[in-house]
């Protein structure tokens, strides 16, 4: 598949600060992207790079093929960026600053008209279309910067923490519309600190961190390498129970608490029909059972945890 993002040893500096470290990536187009990482971790500096705020120290960067320096038009005018901050003109109802924004990307003053009522109902504020962006509440600001993104029918939609500070509603009604784009072929980058946005939405997520790129991997294949409790409750309370670890090598630990097991694993959905019939085998009647998975939130902190202790014995060396 044709890469949205193409991304080859990029790297930048702040002075002393590296922010960005000789990062490889592909965004395929047509997909619902990921880029998660720590504070500082470097993500606003790849966005803006993309956008053309930031310039690169080194490296690559191109979308949709067009590279975003020597072919900056060409690129930009296929990005919609929703950015954290809300940087938005706050003089002008909101529908004015849409048409500006679509007059400044080329589009003639009739269709931008049509192209800003469009977004605004798309996203649900158009009857605040007169209304100053100072004036919306936190939620419709949010929704504001989708709108605003949307102006120019971007192929590729970056959206930088798009629900911080939203609510759960709200909240779920951008990823209904997010996910709706998505469906219809615009590829989107997303950052987000809510980890559970990104095992929603995303098909693939980077983690970044300390300006490298980790890990590339969807979310389920990264909650795969977490670990999994598969929690039994007993109807006796043995004082022994099968060698589970012996039989599987999926299995890190055993723990028998009266008659609470708990057997950790990896992959604990495949390894719980073993342990059932071991028990059964021996048995011991089972009241219930249940799995609770890693969360994507444990697999990422314990990855860019150890993201923090390499760059700790890297300064030491
Ligand atoms: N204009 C700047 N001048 C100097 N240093 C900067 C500048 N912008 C970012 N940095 C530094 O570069 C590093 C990466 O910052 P960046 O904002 O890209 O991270 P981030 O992942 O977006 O963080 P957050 O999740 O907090 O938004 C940080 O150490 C930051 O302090």
């Amino acid at each position: 598949m044709a890469s949205a993002i193409e991304i080859r040893g990029l790297t930048k500096s702040y002075g002393d600060v590296t922010a960005l470290d000789g990062i490889d990536l592909d965004v395929p187009e047509g997909s619902f992207f990921g880029l998660l990482g720590p504070n500082g971790a470097g993500k606003t500096t790849f966005i803006n790079i993309l956008v053309g705020l930031v310039r690169k120290s080194g490296g690559t960067a191109s979308v949709f093929g067009y590279d975003v320096e020597a072919d900056y038009r060409e690129a930009r005018d296929r990005i919609g960026l929703a950015p954290q901050e809300f940087n938005v003109d706050r003089f002008f109802p909101i529908r004015e600053v849409l048409e500006h924004k679509a007059g400044y990307h080329g589009i003639p003053h009739d269709e931008a008209r049509e192209r800003a009522d469009d977004v605004l109902k798309r996203v649900g504020i158009y009857d605040k279309r007169d209304t100053r962006f100072d004036w919306l509440s936190g939620g419709m600001k949010r929704r504001f910067m989708l709108a605003r993104a949307l102006i120019t029918d971007p192929d590729l939609l970056i959206l930088d923490e798009p629900t911080a500070g939203v609510d759960v509603q709200l909240r779920h009604e951008l990823w209904e519309t997010i996910i709706d784009l998505n469906e219809q072929g615009t590829t989107i980058l997303l950052t987000t600190h809510y980890i559970e946005e990104a095992e929603r939405l995303c098909d693939e997520v980077a983690i970044l961190d300390s300006g490298r790129v980790l890990e590339v991997a969807s979310p389920d294949e990264l909650m795969d390498r977490g670990t999994d409790d598969i929690v039994i409750q007993l109807r006796d309370s043995p004082t022994a129970v099968p060698d589970f670890a012996a039989d599987n090598d999926r299995v890190e630990t055993v723990e028998l608490d009266g008659a609470r097991l708990v057997v950790t694993a990896q992959q604990g959905g495949l390894v719980a029909p073993d342990v059932v019939q071991a028990l059964d085998r021996d048995g011991h009647e089972i009241v219930d059972l249940e799995i609770s998975r890693t969360s994507l939130e444990e697999v990422f902190v314990e990855m860019t945890r150890q993201g923090e202790d390499r760059a700790t014995a890297e300064v030491q060396q």
